[in-house]
């Protein structure tokens, strides 16, 4: 098949899975994702208190403006839809933002994340995303990318041509529609699930109630129980107050964006990283002679007796051990001497003197391990758990005060 090429002018585009976008992800524990309409599902401007259209563009094509009734890409409605956005944003426990660069909501919430200077992670479905729209669409898409910390792609888009396609945009409409779902669920679904360095993700979606395609997220999320909210009741109220425009579904109930804050550590993030069992030792602990370097790969290395199993994980990085871990045969004893691992590799860990002096500074803070991955065994899930990893450390942070204090 024919290769173009598709590289986006002053954008680096990283796959889902690359390391710069973990390490994004890890630097900004509370997260907020959002999804929403393309401007065909947005009121009609005559139900906003938007004034008439300024754009000439937008006036002078009526194909265009039953595409974007509200005039959402004139510079007023724009504003009106970025500032509410921006609104909802501020004063939110929110260290970043991911949007979908879509036309419409994903591109008015990046923009808003932008204007509040916070930091923000585009996904995109494949790399000629824009390839259907209006130039001053197109901008606004380009500009965003290029100010955006990540940018990550889903789907190549080789892989969704036609058969025979001239140019990147003979796409295949199933294909670009996977695309699209792809992208939805990475940004949602797939981050809550399996990106173990995440602690929170909220979603914040622009929903009508009707089906398409935040509608299919939408619903995603509900069934992966992701924390939700939709906006579009706020939205009405605020652009359309005395509109007969009613969002189809009732406005939600109001939900607390994050789980609220009990006093000490809670989650190994940010300044508390080095908690984490994915830290790099600064010496390698010994199995069966093979040298782990983070407590996670060996832990996961110590479920199986099988030395091959042992002799891979010590070369993975501390997530993909962690997944590799649940497919190795197990050793029959295993439960009864888990804790008792964790104990050992993690007295290991704190034998570093600076490790040791980090944690003999957190005095007596409650350190939880609080995860959104439903760890409720080493840690705490949605307010429940039985925390035994945050157990471990501060017990060993207690023996390492008594000893200094004997000394
Ligand atoms: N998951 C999914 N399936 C589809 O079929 C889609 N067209 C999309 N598109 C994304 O959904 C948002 C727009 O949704 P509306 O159809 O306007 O409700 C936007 O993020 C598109 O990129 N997604």
């Amino acid at each position: 098949m024919k290769r173009f090429p598709v590289s986006i002018p002053g954008v680096t585009v990283y796959a889902p899975d690359a390391a710069e976008v973990r390490s994004w992800l890890n630097l900004h524990p509370r997260l907020i994702a959002g999804t929403g309409h393309r401007p065909n599902k947005f009121p009609k401007r005559s139900a906003t208190r938007l004034p008439e259209l300024t754009t000439r563009f937008l006036r002078d094509n009526p194909q265009w403006q039953k595409y974007d009734p509200m005039g959402l890409y004139d510079p007023r409605g724009w504003a009106a839809a970025v500032v509410f956005a921006a609104g909802w944003l501020a004063g939110r426990k929110v260290d970043a933002v991911i949007a979908g660069g879509a036309i419409g909501w994903d591109q008015i919430l990046a923009e808003a994340a932008l204007m509040l200077g916070l930091p923000l992670l585009i996904a995109i479905p494949f790399q000629t995303q824009d390839s259907m729209w209006p130039r001053h669409v197109r901008e606004v898409w380009l500009a965003q990318l290029r100010r955006a910390d990540r940018v990550v792609c889903v789907t190549d888009v080789h892989d969704i041509l036609t058969p025979g396609a001239r140019s990147t945009r003979d796409l295949d409409p199933q294909g670009m529609k996977d695309a699209m779902d792809r992208r939805n669920k990475f940004m949602t679904v797939h981050l809550h699930r399996h990106m173990d360095v995440l602690p929170d993700l909220f979603v914040v979606a622009l929903h009508d109630g009707s089906s398409g395609g935040t509608g299919n997220c939408v619903r995603d999320c509900r069934a992966a129980k992701l924390p939700m909210t939709s906006v579009y009741a706020d939205f009405l109220a605020e652009l359309c107050p005395t509109t007969t425009a009613r969002a189809k579904t009732p406005p939600a109930a109001p939900v607390p964006l994050f789980s609220p804050e009990p006093a000490g550590i809670r989650g190994f993030q940010g300044e508390y990283r080095w908690l984490s069992n994915f830290w790099r030792l600064s010496r390698p602990v010994k199995l069966s002679g093979i040298e782990f370097w983070t407590v996670e790969a060996a832990y996961q290395a110590a479920k199986t007796l099988d030395l091959d199993d042992r002799r891979h994980l010590a070369t993975l990085d501390p997530g993909d051990a962690k997944r590799y871990g649940r497919t190795v045969k197990m050793r029959p004893d295993w439960d009864s001497i888990k804790l008792d691992v964790m104990t050992q590799l993690t007295r290991h860990k704190f034998r570093d003197p600076a490790l040791r002096t980090r944690l003999l500074s957190t005095g007596t803070l409650q350190i939880t391990e609080e995860n959104t991955w439903g760890d409720t065994f080493w840690g705490v899930s949605r307010g429940k758990g039985q925390n035994h990893l945050g157990q471990i450390l501060m017990a060993l942070r207690h023996e390492i005060a008594n000893e200094q204090q004997a000394q």
